[in-house]
């Protein structure tokens, strides 16, 4: 699934409507019909009607077989149905404001209301701006829904009865949007979300920003949003993912040939998109004939006297992911006492004999990644003098695809590494959105206010793929593409959690995915162990990161 900013899909409509040939009023109609769906949808499930409705009348006079499959074996004979995506089904049918800005949103509103119409829904059109002043297709719909005689207001002219709706449309402002709503948008935002309504919002909450989810003030709090054609960015990014309620996207007529041949960078991380886009085999097929040679060595430099759990979880994790063999090396002291502690493991003593790690070190990793698939470092490393040097031997030494998390990545900051001999073989960067930070020389919130941006952005200019970790985590690979992740839960925020994604991540790569493929396959995977980790407990807040290794 396509997730576009609202400049590339103003770029896709447009190429729809002059290339296809497709008018665009048949968009906003297909547009304005989905909303209505998703309505009916919705009033259907509130008044638990929720089951396939019956069509009209005349249907079921005319019908033998009937619609209704689950009512006993009928005789074959001549049967028609209606429109059951537009039938309320025995819901009751209420009355719903129509909240219409003066752009193509408020015209797919408007186009909404003439559905909810038909389908016995009262609705009261209220304009934002003086009806006159719509244009183009919007001015068009406006016409035919006073032509058809349904009520409308106008805000600051007439009154506005939220109190005796029984829900609101949220057609004011879409991806044409620019900066905080005003006037009298800002008004019905606000009186929208103070009527405890349900709202549904034609293409993203009114309020949001559509490429980076930030959400002005006011901005709608939707408890559907109907998003048109392809997802847009800012549905996927907190704060504004919050805002939407329920996402649905539905289809106007707008091809992914045109997305795909256009070069859209972003794609939702579905197991569609793992299979097509990724070429990822995510059924895990093995060899009848594969032994532990054939899945992968990975190296695991982690560890240290507080963390060395650090270093335990990673390494778990990445047997657990399906490699053949895992080496952590970690230093001397340590080593007595994690014998045992994981039996499947290697261990090799590369540190110092404090618990520690230092400069000297990096010679012993480097003979110790010779013949591994990957080298994965930073879990629970901790700092050390000369800490610089070190990573920068391992980065310009080792031959092999490496894994920088952690520690290793606040190592990163610190040095300039773009003067670093630039590596032959991949590096996967997991920071969260502190690290990355660090990285990026800017403030957490200033990460936050744009993930898919600038995790796009760093991996580009950097060469490197970047798993920006987080609620809805970005894979963006040196190439200029990007995943977003929606696997995975709050209860996941527990120390540890990020270790193991990264022993699942070097585990992917050992078995020769490559760094996209594995990145991108083994943050989906940590965040469905994640899940199904929580449904064994009670709370999903008791999860600890021992338990996400254990649901793989
Ligand atoms: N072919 C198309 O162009 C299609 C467009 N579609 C709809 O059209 C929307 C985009 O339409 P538009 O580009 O007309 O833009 P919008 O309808 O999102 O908003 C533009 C209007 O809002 C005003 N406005 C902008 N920012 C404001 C602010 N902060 N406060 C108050 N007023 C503000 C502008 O003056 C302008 O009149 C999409 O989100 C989608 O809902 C769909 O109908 C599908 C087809
Ligand atoms: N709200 C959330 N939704 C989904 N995943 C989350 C959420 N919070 C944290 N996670 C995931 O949990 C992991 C936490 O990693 P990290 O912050 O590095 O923890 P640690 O350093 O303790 O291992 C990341 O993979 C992150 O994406
Ligand atoms: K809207």
């Amino acid at each position: 699934m396509y997730v576009v900013t609202a400049e590339e899909m103003r770029r896709l409509d447009r190429e729809t409507i002059e290339r296809l040939g497709i008018p665009a009023v048949a968009l906003m109609e297909n547009a304005g019909r989905a909303i209505a769906e998703e309505i009916i949808k919705l009033c259907r499930s509130r008044s638990g009607s929720a089951g396939s409705p019956r069509g009209d009348a005349g249907t079921e006079a005319a019908g033998t077989a009937g619609a209704g499959g689950g009512e006993g074996i009928k005789p074959p004979g001549f049967t028609v149905s209606g429109d059951n995506a537009l039938a309320l089904g025995g819901a009751d049918a209420g009355h719903w404001l129509v909240l219409a800005g003066k752009g193509n949103n408020g015209g797919d509103g408007l186009a909404a209301a003439r559905y909810l119409r038909e389908a016995g829904i009262a609705v009261t059109l209220v304009y934002a701006a003086a009806p006159e002043s719509l244009a183009g297709e919007a001015a068009l719909q406006r016409d035919a829904a006073a032509a058809l005689g349904l009520p409308a207001v106008v805000y600051g002219r007439d009154r506005v009865d939220f109190a005796a709706c029984s829900g609101i449309v949220d057609a004011l402002l879409g991806t044409g949007s620019a900066g905080a709503p005003r006037g009298a948008y800002a008004e019905l935002i606000a009186a929208a979300n103070s009527s405890g309504k349900p709202i549904v919002s034609a293409d993203i909450p009114s309020g949001l920003d559509a490429d980076t989810g930030q959400a002005h003030e006011p901005c709608i709090h939707a408890a559907v949003t109907v998003c048109l054609a392809f997802l847009k960015r800012g549905l996927l990014q907190y704060p504004g993912a919050g805002n939407a309620g329920q996402v649905v996207v539905r289809s106007i007529g707008i091809p992914a040939a045109l997305a795909r041949e256009g070069g859209v960078p972003v794609s939702l991380l579905t197991p569609e998109v793992l299979r097509t886009r990724l070429q990822v085999d995510v059924s895990r097929r093995r060899s009848p004939e594969g032994h532990k040679g054939t899945y992968g060595h990975v190296l695991l430099a982690a560890g240290s006297l507080s963390m060395s759990g650090a270093g335990l979880l990673a390494a778990r994790a990445a047997l657990r992911a399906g490699c053949g063999l895992v080496t952590w090396a970690l230093p001397a002291m340590l080593l007595p006492h994690v014998i045992g502690a994981a039996p499947e493991l290697m261990l090799a003593a590369a540190g110092g004999e404090n618990g520690t790690w230092s400069a000297g070190t990096a010679a012993e990793v480097l003979r110790l990644s010779t013949g591994r698939d990957v080298t994965a470092v930073g879990p629970g490393l901790g700092r050390f003098a000369d800490d610089q040097e070190w990573l920068r031997a391992l980065w310009e030494g080792i031959a092999a695809p490496m894994v920088i998390d952690a520690d290793a990545l606040n190592i990163l900051a610190d040095s300039d590494y773009s003067s670093w001999t630039s590596r032959c073989h991949p590096v996967i960067l997991t920071p969260h959105p502190g690290e990355m930070a660090r990285l990026a020389g800017i403030s957490t919130a200033e990460v936050q206010r744009d993930r898919i941006g600038l995790a796009l952005a760093y991996a580009r200019e950097h060469g490197v793929t970047l798993v920006l970790k987080g609620a809805h985590t970005v894979v963006a690979t040196p190439e200029g593409e990007a995943y977003v992740n929606i696997t995975g839960h709050p209860g996941m925020g527990t120390g540890g959690a990020g270790d193991v994604l990264t022993g699942i991540i070097a585990g992917l790569l050992a078995q020769g995915l490559n760094a996209a493929q594995a990145a991108a396959f083994g943050v989906y995977l940590h965040g469905l162990a994640g899940e199904r980790a929580a449904r064994q407990r009670h709370d999903p807040s008791a999860l600890i990161a021992g338990d996400i290794i254990e649901a793989l």
